[in-house]
């Protein structure tokens, strides 16, 4: 970052926010990719549109009081990041993990706003959570916990306001308490969160957009260099929401995937994991990825982050956490021959190791732009509960795709118009700022 605005900027921010690591991150790595823009109107610096675009509308944090099986009173800390609404109603999921506080938080909602942006769909940027352990909780202390935190969220929640939904640790049965909760205390129409159980107003394949959708994005990837999937070798780490879905729909279009993770280890198989296995244990069992080798006597089993490993794929899909591959793992994926990386999670790439993907050639394709599927259609399920009507799969389906491509497209022609090379990271953020900074000067000073 050269250009002194810019600098300035980020100086004051990460004097202001020392210690919220991720967020000085988040806004590094687009300050970095959005400097060209900024070279071009030197007034975005009278109109300070950077300070208002890094700082959150509000930020709301709270006590989360519940009562565990041993009859204890425990106590959580949740949050609401309202980052922008210039769009539309805040929009973004809800994080249930332990390692949530309020750097996390800020830098998933900043992203929220751009990747918002590319889905064309009028939704802002938010993001929320808490620092509760779902991880060997029963049933009923997860509903303890849930009903607490949205106890206090529903103060500032809303169809029109802020909409929130999944993200780690929260799937469709968070949701469910959660809506079941908002309308105890508010008998609303089912608008207010997404990700819903389908009988309570959620749409038909929210579940699987997001990895769906990276597997859409990851195609248009591989159709721009004349490539396809077919019988490409696959990594993908994770093996929650986003990776399960990813995994079916890549083996649905012919790659071996040959890979999947969790935090305690990851397991490999040379000739294709048995994703019905993995249904078993991970989605049905909410159990471990390691019981998976008890199923497959030709499967290995790694203690520790699956990046540490020597696996010959073609691609790279990390779909577990920020900050999961880091420079020396990066360096890894290409001695052994990937070519291809699309995130799933949210900048699952450190920033040294996107600098080694990028020094390497390798066709990268960035959280904000590729992993936008599940917010997409998160948008889509907020329309059907408007309009009081339900499109089928089929119909869903038909437009993840279209808003896939259109992402890509979007990413892929700002490349080019910043003479780029297939930098797809820095298109993205190009294509979403220019959108923001345009809505932002119509809307005056605000
Ligand atoms: N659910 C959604 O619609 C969307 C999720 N994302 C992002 O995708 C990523 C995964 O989210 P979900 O699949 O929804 O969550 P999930 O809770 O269903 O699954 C998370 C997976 O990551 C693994 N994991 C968590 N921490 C880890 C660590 N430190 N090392 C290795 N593995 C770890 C967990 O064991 C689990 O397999 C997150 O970064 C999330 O922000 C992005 C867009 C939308
Ligand atoms: O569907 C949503 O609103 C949440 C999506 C999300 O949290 C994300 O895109 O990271």
């Amino acid at each position: 970052m050269v250009n002194n605005y810019m600098t300035r900027v980020y100086d004051k921010l990460s004097k202001t926010f020392e210690h919220e690591t991720e967020f000085l991150q988040a806004v590094k790595n687009f300050l970095d990719a959005i400097e060209p823009v900024i070279e071009k109107h030197p007034e975005y610096e009278d109109l300070a549109i950077l300070e208002r675009i890094t700082e959150p509308e509000r930020i709301i944090s709270f006590r989360v009081p519940w009562v565990d099986d041993q009859g204890k009173v425990q106590v959580n800390r949740g949050y609401r990041v309202q980052f922008n609404s210039l769009n539309g109603p805040y929009k973004g999921g809800i994080r249930f993990h332990p390692s949530v506080n309020q750097s996390i938080m800020k830098f998933l909602a900043f992203e929220q706003i751009f990747k918002n942006d590319l889905t064309g769909l009028p939704i802002g940027g938010g993001k929320g959570g808490a620092d509760f352990d779902p991880k060997g909780k029963s049933d009923n202390e997860v509903m303890n916990f849930t009903q607490s935190f949205m106890t206090e969220l529903q103060k500032y929640i809303g169809a029109d306001e802020d909409v929130p939904a999944g993200d780690i640790g929260v799937g469709a049965r968070e949701i469910g308490y959660m809506f079941g909760q908002y309308k105890r205390l508010n008998a609303k129409t089912p608008g207010v969160l997404t990700g819903k159980p389908i009988p309570a107003g959620g749409s038909q394949g929210r579940t699987e957009a997001t990895g769906y959708g990276l597997i859409y994005f990851l195609l248009e990837m591989l159709i721009e260099v004349n490539e396809s999937l077919e019988g490409k070798r696959v990594m993908i780490s994770g093996s929650g929401n986003v990776a399960y879905f990813a995994a079916k729909k890549a083996m649905e279009l012919g790659g071996v995937v040959v890979s999947l993770s969790d935090s305690d280890g990851a397991i490999y198989a040379q000739n294709g994991i048995d994703l019905d296995t993995v249904k078993q244990i991970k989605i049905d069992n909410r159990g471990r990825i390691k019981e998976y080798i008890d199923a497959d006597s030709d499967a290995e089993y790694f203690e520790g982050s699956l990046w540490d490993h020597d696996i010959k794929a073609d691609i790279a899909l990390p779909c577990a956490t920020q900050n999961e591959i880091n420079e020396e793992q990066a360096q890894r994926l290409v001695d052994n021959g990937i070519k291809f990386v699309a995130e799933g999670a949210n900048m699952p790439s450190h920033t040294n190791a996107v600098k080694v993907f990028k020094e390497n050639k390798l066709y990268y394709g960035p959280g904000k732009a590729a992993n936008a599927g599940g917010v997409a259609v998160s948008a889509l399920e907020m329309s059907q509960n408007s309009q009081r009507l339900r499109w089928t799969t089929e119909e869903v389906d038909e437009k993840l795709k279209v808003i896939m491509k259109d992402i890509f497209k979007q990413a892929l022609d700002a490349s080019n118009a910043y003479d780029l090379d297939h930098d797809y990271a820095a298109g993205a953020d190009i294509a979403s700022f220019e959108s923001i900074a345009k809505l932002m000067i119509m809307n005056g000073v605000v």
